[in-house]
């Protein structure tokens, strides 16, 4: 694999925790929704015992619901399985400071079972077998991921419990590249950038967006793994600063009514020489052969991978007409009505998977992006039509509404079956299923408004 020297090695680390500057560790790994599981250790102990042996965590880590909820449908863990554990183990290249966090370093984790075997449903093992099928062909996928996010001047708590409602958003007007509108909020960005650098992350920019405290800092794209690792971490991060900050930031996919945070994804190609695989000065549009089927693989799986692009409900509310949130599935250079933009130059030349949002876990959609083109390389798709207008109108297939059909889709694809393997299959299916249950059962506020006094 390309670049893995860690932000922090682990002399580094042993120096410090001698000298007093570090006194924690955590240890911690992504969860099915993306989300950073784990544990704080005293350094002292991280060094002596954890380092090599690893730590345990209960394996419902994979088979809860995002309120933490035992549900059932997951073949690996249970209450008829007795709810046991798995092994954390951290992968150096990872090691890190977190300065929001004070004398604290943080290390991923990849999951393993009492044998030693992984653990096929977790997220970050998930990627790394599709970067391994890509590493077959002597190649390997780097990756951005750009991530918006709404601030309030309100705290987690106090949001929470004003039901989300009446919340100050950090500019009251479209922010869109204004630079009074970050000025405004430049203390928090500043920290958050200048914290995500000294993490080990290479912060590019910070810019405002178009919803109310709406913002987005991008960060150098990196090797996938590495891009996947970061992206967690930051949001973790990003949050963690907010609060300590007295405000709130989110990552939902659909706040309001208005723009919703995207995550869209950037990916290319490199060979093992370190050159371009998807570049070609001459090629239509500056694409390789290669990016050609990569591209038109994208696309053939779209529909049927949405689900690794969008997994919660609200996912789905982003997918608007005029929103700059794609509805078709469509291709075209620079186009950003498109769910697959071209972009780049040269050797950055490189395309864009605008679907995801900002509650995307990204090693899962990393890894499907990966597996789609490789089924367009292997199987040497060509690109439907070029769309240089607009793909909000037009007669392109859209992509899926909802939850539901995105399960659907999922559930019966071979695709994913031959990629992934049943038990990844079934095990993201029975997510789906799970937090569709919950919003079906849910009375909503739209539904009382809509009913109570008028029905
Ligand atoms: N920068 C943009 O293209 C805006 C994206 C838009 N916020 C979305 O949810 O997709």
């Amino acid at each position: 694999m390309a670049d893995r020297t860690p932000p922090l090695t682990i002399e580094e680390l042993r120096r410090l925790v001698d000298s007093g500057e570090i006194d924690t560790v955590v240890l911690a790994f992504t969860d099915m929704q993306g989300r950073l599981q784990g544990k704080r250790f005293a350094a002292r102990f991280f060094l002596d015992e954890v380092l090599e042996h690893g730590t345990e965590g209960c394996n419902y880590l994979l088979a809860v619901d995002a309120e933490m909820n035992t549900v059932e449908g997951y073949a690996m863990s249970s209450w008829e399985r007795g709810y046991g554990d798995f092994a954390m183990h951290g992968d150096l290249a990872t090691l890190r400071r977190t300065p929001w966090n004070p004398g604290t370093a943080l290390l991923t984790a990849d999951l393993a079972w009492h044998d030693g075997s992984p653990v096929l449903a977790s997220p970050r093992q998930i990627l790394r077998r599709q970067l391994d099928r890509l590493a077959e062909r002597g190649w390997s996928a780097y990756a951005g991921t750009e991530l918006e996010f709404m601030v309030f001047r309100d705290s987690y708590e106090s949001a929470w419990n004003s039901a989300y409602r009446d919340l100050t958003p950090a500019n009251q007007y479209n922010c869109d590249y204004s630079v009074l509108g970050t000025g405004r909020v430049e203390p928090l960005l500043r920290r958050i950038r200048n914290e995500m650098g000294a993490a080990g992350m290479t912060v590019e920019s910070a810019k405002g967006e178009c919803n109310l405290g709406q913002h987005e800092i991008a960060f150098r794209y990196a090797e996938a793994l590495t891009t996947c690792d970061q992206h967690t971490v930051y949001k973790t991060g990003a949050k963690e600063i907010a609060a300590q900050e007295g405000m709130a930031l989110t990552f939902m996919a659909k706040f309001d009514e208005r723009e919703g945070n995207s995550c869209h994804i950037h990916l290319s190609l490199r060979d093992a020489a370190g050159r371009p695989v998807l570049a070609d000065k001459d090629g239509p549009y500056g694409m390789s052969r290669t990016m050609r089927h990569f591209l038109a693989g994208q696309l053939a799986a779209l529909r049927e991978f949405t689900l690794l692009y969008a997994p919660n409900i609200n996912s789905y509310k982003r997918f608007r007409p005029g929103s700059f949130a794609p509805t078709a599935v469509a291709w075209g250079p620079d186009n950003r009505t498109c769910a697959l933009r071209v972009v780049g130059h040269g050797p950055s030349h490189r395309f864009e998977n605008r679907l995801p949002g900002g509650d995307v876990n990204p090693y899962l959609a990393v890894a499907g992006m990966v597996a789609a083109g490789l089924h367009g390389v292997e199987r040497e798709l060509e690109l439907p039509e070029v769309c240089t207008g607009n793909a909000y109108r037009g007669n392109a297939q859209h992509v899926p509404a909802t939850l539901r059909e995105a399960a659907e889709l999922w559930e019966n694809s071979e695709l994913a079956r031959a990629a992934f393997g049943d038990e990844v299959v079934e095990h993201y299916l029975n997510m789906a299923r799970v937090e569709q249950q919950a919003y079906d059962t849910a009375v909503t506020d739209w539904e009382r408004f809509r009913s109570f006094e008028r029905m």
